[in-house]
Formats: structure tokens, sequence, C-alpha cells
């Protein structure tokens, strides 16, 4: 039996004693109301001071009535894992992908829990409320876990286990919880919008990029992989070092050549959100920080083509003209998507610089900034600046090795005698990885492997002859 029930039975037993005992002294008839409070109340005061047990309540109402308080949910999560084991109703619910059911405990419910060796007891409380709203009575009901120990643990309670509780429950919701892909790009002031809590708009992320998949040298694609999953594991090196966990990485290239895709893949295999921003819908420098503190931790924050949304020509140039509402670095230009009205638009490259790694990136902890861009050599040297972009991808044009893993990934093949072909016709000429898959695809039915991996030689050798009539046609202008 639960100490709770324990509680409630004692506080039943001495109740119905003091009522026999009055009744007994007194009619029932001239019993005064005022006196039955007196007596309440002293009842409950001697119940409690004999009580060895405390109780701490966690609540789902929260400051915001829309939204069920994060202690509370936490909780749910934590007992997510332990309810199933022991108690007798429990509630079921759709979670992640909505395929999988996820157990709670039900109303009035106890689960037992241990800690250190200390026995905890966890109950569901339900309230019934009834309210009156526009002369209908309504009935509200709050649910809330109350947590139940001995005194003597009161500090090992406070001070450990509600901290492993908080923990456990967030990793645990973290696991759980269905990924999503949030972007900037409608903030216009439609009616909706306004009404919205959050600056992101987001949908689920179901993208299924993996790293086996991309087709690239394999040393680097390892090394990749370690360097992101170290990153994942260092919150203490970066605690111990003094500095903010997250790392940027700048991912370069021709297009097509798997960035996107990479970065698909880096947030499946690190389990992190996508926050894909648009910087050329930012409004101005205080926006992009609203967006950047509104960015949770384990996630990514992504600005694909950094080099179409900055003034590609303003090395960091003075700017002509100081702004009233960002005063942060007297180098500081307008971004291009600005560029004809540099009025409405003023983010700004400093202000961009500011939340990479001012004091604004700190906030969320254990986040990735991914740039990406075609043309590595028009950034300005002071946003891919390492300690800024931490590592540097390049990610080129198809070679035999990448090649392989696509023939894998479409085909299904991993070796055929038309392999030697290929290999010789990627060494001489360049195509992008975009176009070996799109050659590589079945069309119809009929499309088998010969036939693929026969377009793909026709589509190289083209490629090839391309490329040496352009060469010609340099030389003679050259001339
Ligand atoms: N290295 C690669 N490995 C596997 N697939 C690739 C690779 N590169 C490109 N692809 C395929 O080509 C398509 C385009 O790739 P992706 O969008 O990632 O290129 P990108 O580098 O981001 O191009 P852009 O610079 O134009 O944005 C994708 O569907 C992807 O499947
Ligand atoms: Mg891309």
């Amino acid at each position: 039996m639960s100490p709770t029930t324990v509680t409630e039975l004692w506080a039943s037993v001495i109740s119905a004693l003091g009522s026999i005992m009055l009744l007994w002294t007194l009619y029932p008839q001239y019993f005064p109301k005022e006196l039955r409070e007196f007596f309440n109340k002293y009842t409950s005061i001697i119940i409690s001071y004999f009580n060895p047990y405390i109780n701490i309540s966690f609540s789902e109402a929260s400051e915001d009535r829309f939204k069920r308080s994060d202690a509370y949910l936490t909780v749910e999560t934590y007992l997510s894992t332990k309810a199933p084991k022991t108690a007798k109703r429990l509630k079921a619910e759709l979670g992640k992908d909505s395929s999988k059911v996820v157990l709670s405990l039900d109303a009035h419910q106890t689960v037992a829990d241990e800690f250190r060796g200390v026995k905890i007891w966890w109950e569901v409380k339900q309230e019934v409320k009834t309210s009156r709203s526009f002369y209908t009575p309504r009935q509200e009901t709050t649910m809330s876990y109350m947590l139940t120990f001995h005194k003597r643990y009161r500090d090992l309670i406070i001070e450990s286990y509600l901290e492993h509780v908080m923990k456990e429950g967030k990793e645990i919701g973290v696991r759980n919880r269905q990924r999503k892909l949030y972007t900037n790009c409608s903030n216009e002031k439609s009616p909706w919008n306004m009404m919205k809590r959050s600056m992101w708009s987001s949908i689920y992320f179901e993208h299924p990029a993996k790293f086996e998949k991309i087709g690239m040298d394999p040393e680097t694609k390892q090394e990749i992989v370690d360097d992101l999953l170290t990153f994942s594991k260092s919150k203490d090196y970066y605690e111990k070092i003094g500095k903010p966990w997250k790392r940027g990485y700048l991912l370069y290239g021709p297009p097509g050549t798997g960035k996107s895709t990479m970065i698909a893949a880096i947030a499946n295999l690190l389990e992190y959100d996508v926050y894909d921003l648009e910087l050329t819908t930012v409004k101005d420098n205080t926006e992009l920080r609203k967006f950047m503190i509104e960015t949770t931790a384990k996630s990514i924050i992504v600005i694909e083509d950094i080099d179409c949304s900055l003034d590609l020509t303003g090395q960091r140039k003075k700017k002509t003209k100081k702004s009233s509402d960002d005063d942060d670095d007297e180098n500081e230009i307008p971004m291009k998507g600005a560029k004809e009205e540099e009025k409405s638009n003023k983010v700004t490259l400093s202000g961009l610089l500011n939340v990479i790694d001012g004091l604004w990136s700190a906030c969320g902890g254990e986040r990735l900034i991914i740039f990406t861009t075609n043309y590595m050599e028009k950034l300005d040297p002071a946003l891919i600046r390492k300690g800024r972009m931490d590592k540097y991808i390049k990610l080129s044009y198809c070679s035999f090795d990448a090649f392989k893993v696509l023939a894998k990934n479409y085909l299904d093949l991993e070796k055929h005698p038309m392999f030697d072909t290929i290999q010789r016709l990627i060494g001489e000429t360049k195509i992008i990885p975009a176009d070996v898959a799109e050659n590589l695809m079945p069309k119809s039915s009929s499309d088998d492997a010969d036939k693929c991996l026969s377009k793909l030689i026709q589509a190289l050798e083209q490629a090839k002859e391309e490329a040496t009539k352009k060469k010609d046609e340099d030389e003679k202008l050259e001339e």
C-alpha cells in the first residue's frame, strides 16, 4: 500500500473517530458549522504533524493556459518507462511516427520508483472544478503528479532525485520525439502568422538521407562521421574549455554534389532538428537574434547558399549610414537580398557574425551551424574564419569511389564488367554525383543494370567531348 493511501486512511480514521465522539456528546442538529470547520482544520494539522511522508505536486497547469507545464510533461515522460511495468490502469496515446503507442499512468494510479535505495511513489491526481462561463456550468479537469517520500530523505529527493527525474525525462523525450524541419519563410504579417506563437513554421523531418548512401571518398566520409559523433558527446569537454557547445561546418562545392543531402544525413545521424534559415526574408539583426533564441538544443541551423545572402562585393566595407537599431560593428554591410531595398532589410554581416559566435550563439547548446555555398572564394573571410566555421567540407565531382556507392544504392551492384570503362572515363572528365545518380536510376521496368550503366557511359563520353570542345575554344580565344 502506498504512503498516500496510508495517509488518506489515517485521515479518514481520525476524522471518523472525532465525528463519532462529537456526535456522542452533541446532538447533530445543534452541531455548528464553525465548530466543524475548526475541527477539520485542526485534524489535518494533527495528521500532518504525525505523518512522516512529504508530498510534492507537479500540476499540468502553467502560465500559458494553452500549454501543459514543462515539469509535468517531463515527469510524465520519465514515468512512461516505469508505469507500464507495474501500474494496473494505463492511458494509451499515439507517439512518434504515429505508429508506436505510448503508455502513461491513468488517473488515481500509483507507481513506485527507487533512487539510491530509497523508495518513492508517484500518483496521478485528478481535480475536477466547476466553473461558469456564459451562465453554463463547465467542468475543468486538472491533472497533477504527486510525489511522496519519507521525510528522512528530504535532502536526497529535493537535491538529487528531482534533478535525476528532469534530466532523464528530457533525455527520453528527445529520444522519442518526432524530429522537425523548421523554416522562417512565411513571416509576412498575415492574421494566421500573427496568431502563431513561434517565429518558425515547422513540419516533421522525414528525409531518408544516410551517410552510407552518400557517394564520396570513404575516408573523408568516415572523418566527418567521427567528427560529428565526437561533437555530440563532448558536452563536458566544451564546458571544461569554456566554449559554447556548438560547431560550424562549411559545405562547399559545385551544384548537385550532395551538400543539402549531407545536411539531411547529419540530422539523421545525430537525431537533430533542422532550422533552415532563409536570410533574405529576415528583416533585421534584431529579428535574426529572435530566430536564434527560438532554436532549441540538438539542432542544426542551416543557411544554404550563403554567397547569395551576402553582399559579395562588400568585403566588410564601411557602412555609409549608421543604423539606429544595430550598433554592433562599424564594418556592417547589408545583405544582398535587400540590395535594392536597403532601408527595409538591415541584416548585416556583423549581425550574422554575432549570432554565429557572439553572446547570442551560446543559448541552447549542442548546435551545429552549417553554411553551404557553391563559391567559397566569394565569401567574406571573417564569416568563414576558423572558430566560426570549424570544419570545411568539400563536396566535389564524382570519383570512382563515389560512383561505386551510387551503383550499390541505385542498382544493387558491387561489380560489373562495365565498371572499368566507367572508372577510366570518370578519371578523364568531371561529372557531378547528381548526374550520375540520374543516369543510374531506372526509368522503366525494362531498364536493367546494363542499360543504366550504358546511359552513364554515354553521358560521360558526352561530358568529355564537351569539355574538350570548350578547352579548344578557350585556347583559341587566348591566341
Ligand atoms: N554525393 C552524393 N551522393 C549521393 N547522392 C547525391 C550526391 N550528390 C548529389 N546527389 C543526389 O543529387 C541530388 C541533388 O543533390 P543535393 O541537392 O544534395 O546537391 P547540392 O550540392 O545541395 O546542390 P546545390 O548546390 O544546387 O544546392 C540529390 O537528389 C542527391 O540524391
Ligand atoms: Mg543544396
